[in-house]
């Protein structure tokens, strides 16, 4: 391999191919460069929607913000990107609509020429490996198992998994869910459904909802902190009634730095929204690099709240990762 993260040689499609194999800190760097280039790409469109007077998404902004003359500007400059050495900063602001059109094109060139999406789960499911510690439910089962949820697990239980990257994860081994759905933008197996947990349809009655959601590393994956909000919110459509001897459950998991280093949010701003939610939490772990956290959702979600995006914690080391709910 070449010199560089994922400097591969290209595929007939451009991609590079996805790799086998990742050392560990070439797999958390890849992790980390996707979420900027992400959040970014998110940004230029919105940016671009806005001078267009249009909405546009991760999946129809080609065909909104771009119009007949910046179309060849895109795609031009897609074809001339070629992989830095080391990761560019990303410069948004004071740029005309021609330069907005430019640094998207280069962001999906990069996104492609890195391998795109798969690359992305690849790199996570290779932090999954259980030989590197991985694998976020063992944790959720480990609480499960302690007295407080024990007498609650009779009957036949269900589970949804948010962002599945395995269906033998232990979620799914682990015997106590008879039923579990894997959702994924991206499957990587026929037992994950490819599926946009924000288009899932609703569910119709309770037989459709589940006693547990899973949503591990996923609401840092999505772009915007309005849409993180909507995430956590579109969950409670998806449990079941809270009722005695049975289990209405979430478990959640963020990097740590979303907690910890963020100029806007802390552990504060999480419990606050997740109470109006009607989560109360009942279990808590800080690792080295990420928080889980296991909340009972008591039905409710409350009227009328506003949690916007303030600044905590000035500071330049500090990230800008966001939760708002409205
Ligand atoms: C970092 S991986 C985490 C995977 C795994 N849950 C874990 O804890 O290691 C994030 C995954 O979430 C998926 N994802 C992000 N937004 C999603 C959405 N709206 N609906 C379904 N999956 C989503 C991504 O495709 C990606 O595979």
């Amino acid at each position: 391999m070449k010199r560089g993260l994922l400097r591969r040689p290209q595929t007939i499609t451009g991609q590079a191919p996805t790799p086998k194999s990742l050392k560990p800190q070439k797999a958390r760097q890849l992790i980390r460069r996707f979420h900027v280039l992400q959040k970014n790409k998110f940004s230029i469109i919105s940016k671009l929607a806005k001078l267009e007077n249009t909405e546009a998404s991760l999946e129809d902004y080609k065909s909104k913000v771009l119009n007949s003359r910046t179309r060849g500007i895109y795609e031009q400059a897609y074809s001339s990107f070629k992989l830095a050495k080391s990761d560019k900063p990303i410069r948004l602001e004071e740029l005309t609509q021609r330069d907005l059109v430019i640094e998207l094109a280069k962001i999906d060139a990069e996104i492609d020429k890195r391998g795109g999406i798969n690359a992305y789960q690849s790199a996570s499911t290779q932090g999954q490996d259980s030989k590197r510690g991985g694998d976020s439910s063992k944790r959720l089962i480990e609480w499960l198992k302690e007295p407080a949820y024990l007498d609650k697990l009779d009957g036949p239980l269900n589970a949804l998994e948010i962002g599945s990257l395995s269906a033998s994860n232990v979620i799914s081994t682990c015997g106590i869910f008879e039923n579990v759905t894997r959702i994924d933008l991206n499957s990587q197996s026929p037992l994950i459904l490819k599926q946009d947990f924000m288009e899932r349809p609703l569910p119709k009655g309770d037989s459709e909802k589940f006693n547990l959601v899973s949503c591990s590393l996923v609401v840092n994956f999505v772009p915007s902190p309005k849409e993180r909000g909507e995430m956590l919110h579109r969950i409670t459509k998806f449990l079941k009634k809270p009722k005695q001897g049975s289990i209405s459950s979430l478990f959640f998991v963020l990097p740590l730095p979303c907690i910890k280093n963020s100029r806007y949010f802390d552990e504060e701003s999480l419990d606050k929204i997740m109470k109006h939610l009607g989560f109360e939490r009942s279990a808590y772990y800080e690792a080295k690099k990420v928080a889980y956290w296991l909340y009972d959702w008591n039905g409710v979600v409350q009227k009328n709240g506003k949690f916007g995006k303030k600044e905590l914690y000035p500071g330049s080391s500090r990230n800008n990762f966001c939760i708002t709910l409205n």
